[in-house]
């Protein structure tokens, strides 16, 4: 834990701002930026606790800072909006080094770099349990562009922008074996799912410009629970088909035989983004993704209400559960 706090705050101070925009940063009783011209803002927070979201036998110091900020820029990249400043509150108990919590700064520091990101302010307390995590992420995304959960209409399509379950399975390997030097393929790829995230903003960007009237969410609690909030928003029904749900390689060598469903439906922390869109933009939304090189995969279709998930397997139609994760049921 830091001797002091004042000291600790200015040592995580940074010299210089990305952004323009910063009128008043770090130092004072809250930060002031410029709204920009032709924009919306975009706000939202997630928070990580130790023992809940990591454990020291699961994620490193950094792995915890980079997930911590990537959980919060993949909700920004689900509105299709661009991660501009970043807030982070943070509870530290004795467990924690000075040195931890720098590996904890650097991880959120890396990430926010490739976005260009500022951190602009933040708070700090002691705690007596478990670290606790908070960044609240402000983003921007051009007037009226934003893309919603509520959107999803009958005959769309609905897409996932890559296969999901890795972090999940990553997650049960740490839970038994900690994380260490000896973690052999494929865990040490499904791993990395769990412990880095890559938050899918480019994305987000090209779904918003080429499909303006897709539904879009971010899978933090599972394919199937976020399958469900599109059709709960949108009041239609989602059918999914079982043979065009992609799974990865790395899960079907993982799990040798067929159990590897679990984690691909109810897993959670992929943050891959699922949606629908109008089927008249499908082929140029294919095509645009192909481009900038990134997957995109048709996995079933919107159908009239009532709002529910089905997974169409052959001739066969079951209900797809809105189960994942939840924290008052875990
Ligand atoms: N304690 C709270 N008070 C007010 N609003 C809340 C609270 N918790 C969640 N919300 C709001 O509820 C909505 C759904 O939040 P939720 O956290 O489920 O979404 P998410 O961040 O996409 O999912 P996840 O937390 O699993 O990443 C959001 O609009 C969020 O701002
Ligand atoms: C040690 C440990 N045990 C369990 C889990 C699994 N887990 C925790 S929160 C969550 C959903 C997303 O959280 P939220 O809804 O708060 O965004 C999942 C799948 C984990 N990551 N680490
Ligand atoms: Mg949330
Ligand atoms: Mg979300
Ligand atoms: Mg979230």
């Amino acid at each position: 834990m830091p001797k002091d706090e004042f000291e600790w705050i200015r040592q995580h101070t940074p010299e210089r701002y990305n952004h323009s925009g910063v009128i008043e940063g770090i130092g004072d009783d809250a930060a002031v930026y410029a709204a920009e011209d032709g924009f919306d803002e975009i706000l939202c927070v997630d928070t990580m606790v130790e023992e809940v979201h990591f454990k020291k036998q699961t994620m490193s110091p950094y792995d915890t800072g980079h997930k911590a900020l990537a959980v919060n820029i993949s909700d920004i990249a689900a509105m299709a909006g661009i991660p501009v400043y970043y807030i982070v509150s943070i509870a530290v108990p004795p467990s924690w080094t000075d040195e931890e919590l720098q590996e904890l700064y650097n991880g959120m520091g890396a990430l926010a770099a490739e976005y260009d990101m500022d951190m602009i302010g933040g708070d700090t307390v002691s705690s007596q349990s478990g670290l606790v995590i908070s960044v609240t992420v402000h983003g921007r995304v051009e007037k009226g562009r934003h893309l919603l959960r509520r959107n999803a209409l009958p005959g769309d399509i609905v897409f996932v922008t890559n296969p999901t379950g890795r972090s999940a399975a990553g997650l049960d390997w740490l839970l038994q074996h900690g994380r260490g030097q000896n973690c052999p393929e494929p865990f040490q790829t499904l791993t990395a799912y769990h412990q880095r995230p890559r938050p899918r903003v480019e994305e987000g960007r090209i779904i918003a410009g080429t499909a303006p009237t897709a539904s879009l969410n971010d899978i933090s609690d599972g394919l199937a629970s976020e399958a469900n909030e599109i059709a709960e928003a949108s009041g239609v029904k989602l059918q999914l088909r079982q043979q065009d749900i992609p799974a990865a390689t790395e899960l079907k060598e993982a799990a040798g035989g067929d159990s590897y469903w679990d984690w691909i439906f109810y897993g959670g922390e992929d943050f891959e983004l699922i949606g629908t869109a109008r089927e008249k933009n499908w082929s140029l939304l294919q095509q645009n993704m192909k481009e900038e090189g990134f997957p995109l995969y048709a996995i079933g279709r919107v159908q009239e209400g009532p709002p529910l998930v089905t997974l169409l397997d052959g001739t066969e139609e079951q209900t797809l559960p809105k189960k994942g994760y939840n924290h008052f049921q875990s």
